[in-house]
């Protein structure tokens, strides 16, 4: 007797710290994990190469941090950029950027939202029109799209507070806020280092940041407009939010504002997906059912194996394929 097979409704690609650089490969700065800069391409390109053949994700959701920071110190940051953004080119899918911490050591917002990493929903009106540039410079980029009917994807900005790189202006609002928040917290002067600090207030270290008060209350109103429209919604951001689902020096500083949120709209929220802890993680928060993934970071992983998947999604579930170091999982 033929079975018929269930398709997906839709599927999407997650990839997370690729990190590239045309850098020999070297330790972190914990000295505990080997950093590949030149074979991040290259898995890269395997990943970009596997989607091709699966020939069915309609987008990547790629979870930040594309190149790598000491990028700046060669002045190579444009080369490395163009380079992961070739592996890209012609590809059948759509693609969806976030950006992290090293996308702000390497550019300025400004640059950053006329380049090809700005995938907003208006990004083809800003490219063609420098004044909305400006205009929209001291913005956050955050946004929500919906793939497939009852389905929207949200966005974050994770880095809209923060003093990370050249990301904001040392005169904005959004810098200052950020050095407030860190000064208070962190009485260290190298203000990366957690040193004294215990448990989860270890996320108060500079390459964290946090969500101003605009996007959170974005997100509820996006949140809410879903629940009318009876939407499933996924969420991604660079930096993870659920002290469960990574080492708590990686969350984001104001990461139980946005877990509130979560919780008042479990019932519309799925899964939130990250990176920026090459470690990985997963958290299943049984209290309102939502999945947290964190994807283990390409940079961290040796030649022979891979961290990318395809999550496919059901009425019921998701179904995450992990290739190499992220595991596959249902979750329902
Ligand atoms: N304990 C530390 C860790 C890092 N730094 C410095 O902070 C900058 C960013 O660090 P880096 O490890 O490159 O950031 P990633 O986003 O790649 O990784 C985040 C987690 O570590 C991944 O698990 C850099 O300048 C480091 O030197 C520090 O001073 N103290």
């Amino acid at each position: 007797m033929a079975t018929t097979e269930e398709r997906p409704l839709f599927s999407f690609g997650i990839i997370a710290d690729v990190q590239y650089g045309d850098l020999d490969d070297a330790m972190n700065f914990t000295q505990t994990k080997k950093r590949y800069y030149r074979n991040a391409l290259y898995l890269l390109r395997e990943a970009v190469q596997h989607w091709k053949e699966e020939n069915r994700i309609q987008f990547v959701l790629q979870l930040g941090d594309i190149i790598d920071g000491f990028n700046t110190r060669r002045k190579n940051s444009e080369n490395a950029l163009q380079a992961v953004l070739k592996e890209f080119q012609g590809v059948p899918f759509g693609l969806h950027h976030i950006w992290g911490n090293h996308e702000f050591y390497n550019f300025s917002r400004s640059y950053l939202m006329k380049s090809p990493l700005f995938t907003g929903p208006e990004s083809q009106d800003i490219a063609s029109n420098l004044k909305e540039v400006v205009k929209k410079e001291a913005d956050a980029v955050y946004y929500d799209f919906s793939p497939y009917n009852g389905y929207r994807f949200v966005i974050l900005d994770n880095y809209d507070i923060s003093m990370c790189g050249i990301g904001r202006d040392k005169d904005s609002p959004q810098y200052k806020k950020a050095g407030e928040i860190l000064r208070q917290m962190n009485k260290n002067e190298e203000l990366n280092s957690p040193d004294g600090l215990f448990g989860v207030d270890r996320r108060f270290v500079l390459f964290n940041g946090g969500m101003g008060e605009e996007q959170l209350q974005w997100l509820r109103e996006t949140l809410e407009v879903a629940r009318q429209r009876g939407e499933k919604v996924v969420i991604s951001g660079h930096v993870p939010v659920h002290p469960n689902s990574c080492y708590v020096m990686c969350l984001l500083w104001n990461y139980q504002d946005v877990l509130n949120i979560l919780q008042d709209f479990s019932d519309v929220v799925l899964a939130y997906f990250s990176g920026h802890d090459h470690g990985g993680g997963y958290h299943f928060d049984s209290g309102n059912e939502i999945h947290h993934v964190t994807l283990p970071g390409v940079i961290e992983v040796p030649p022979g194996s891979n961290a990318f998947g395809t999550v496919d999604v059901f009425s019921d579930r998701l179904v995450m394929h992990g290739v190499g170091q992220l595991e596959s999982r249902v979750m329902k």
